[in-house]
């Protein structure tokens, strides 16, 4: 079984692709980690974000700097939505998703284009909303906790900034699927979105085993 979990920063998708992951007993992948991943490296090797040869050949990166604390920063993020919104970047990071998602029993993934591209034909999709101004809330009080010393409205301002580049860029933007389920979190406790998130999945594998045995019969 797959479990597509899409939506923008710190709607609340990585939170609940984990929690399902658990419930489901399922590997997960945090596919945005990918493109901070490859982020970093361009700024470690001295390249230029903004020039696709540069991220390109920053696709191919140590698994190890995956577990890096670093790339969870702000700034890291900034830099992964200017780097995903390359074709070629993409189309390098393509196939290991692909085959996360591909591997037998299934898995959850989470990210923006997991419902459109990675796995249009997922068990199940979410799209996980909230307002900008909840999301930076939340991403500014997880900065804070983490040592980080940036203000409140620099977090909106990168993360209206970033939802922007990342709904507008060609390559993939980010949209829900017109079969996704919308959750909206912005006045859930993490334990109502779980909750309800897992209604939907339920519904949605409801709805498709109907669906399968109509077309057996
Ligand atoms: N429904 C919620 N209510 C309050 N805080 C939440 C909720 N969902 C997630 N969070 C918190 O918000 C932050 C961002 O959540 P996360 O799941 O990492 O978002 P995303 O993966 O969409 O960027 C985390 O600190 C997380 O614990
Ligand atoms: N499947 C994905 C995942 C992330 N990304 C990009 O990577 C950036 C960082 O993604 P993330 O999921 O780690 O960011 P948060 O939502 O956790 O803030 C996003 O702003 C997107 O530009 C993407 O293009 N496609």
């Amino acid at each position: 079984m797959i479990i597509a979990v899409d939506g923008p920063a710190a709607s609340g998708k990585g939170t609940i692709a984990r929690a399902l992951a658990r419930h489901y007993k399922l590997p997960q992948l945090d596919t945005g980690l990918l493109y901070r991943a490859v982020a970093e490296k361009v700024s470690r090797i001295g390249l230029d974000h903004t020039i696709e040869a540069d991220a390109v050949a920053a696709c191919d990166f140590d698994d190890a700097l995956l577990d890096d604390p670093v790339l969870r920063s702000d700034e890291v993020g900034k830099l992964a939505s200017i780097v995903s919104a390359h074709p070629l970047v993409r189309a390098a990071l393509f196939h290991r998703q692909k085959r996360f998602a591909a591997q037998p029993g299934g898995a959850v993934l989470d990210g923006r284009d997991i419902g459109t591209v990675i796995a249009p034909d997922a068990d199940a999709k979410l799209f996980i909303r909230a307002t900008p101004s909840i999301r930076a809330k939340r991403r500014h009080a997880e900065l804070r906790d983490n040592g980080s010393t940036v203000s409140l409205d620099k977090v909106l301002a990168d993360i209206r900034a970033r939802d922007l580049r990342d709904s507008t860029r060609s390559a993939a933007p980010l949209v829900a699927a017109p079969d996704a389920a919308l959750l909206d979190t912005s006045f859930l406790s993490i334990e109502a979105s779980v909750q309800r998130a897992i209604e939907l999945v339920e519904r949605q594998l409801a709805l498709k085993a109907e669906r399968d045995a109509y077309k057996r019969s």
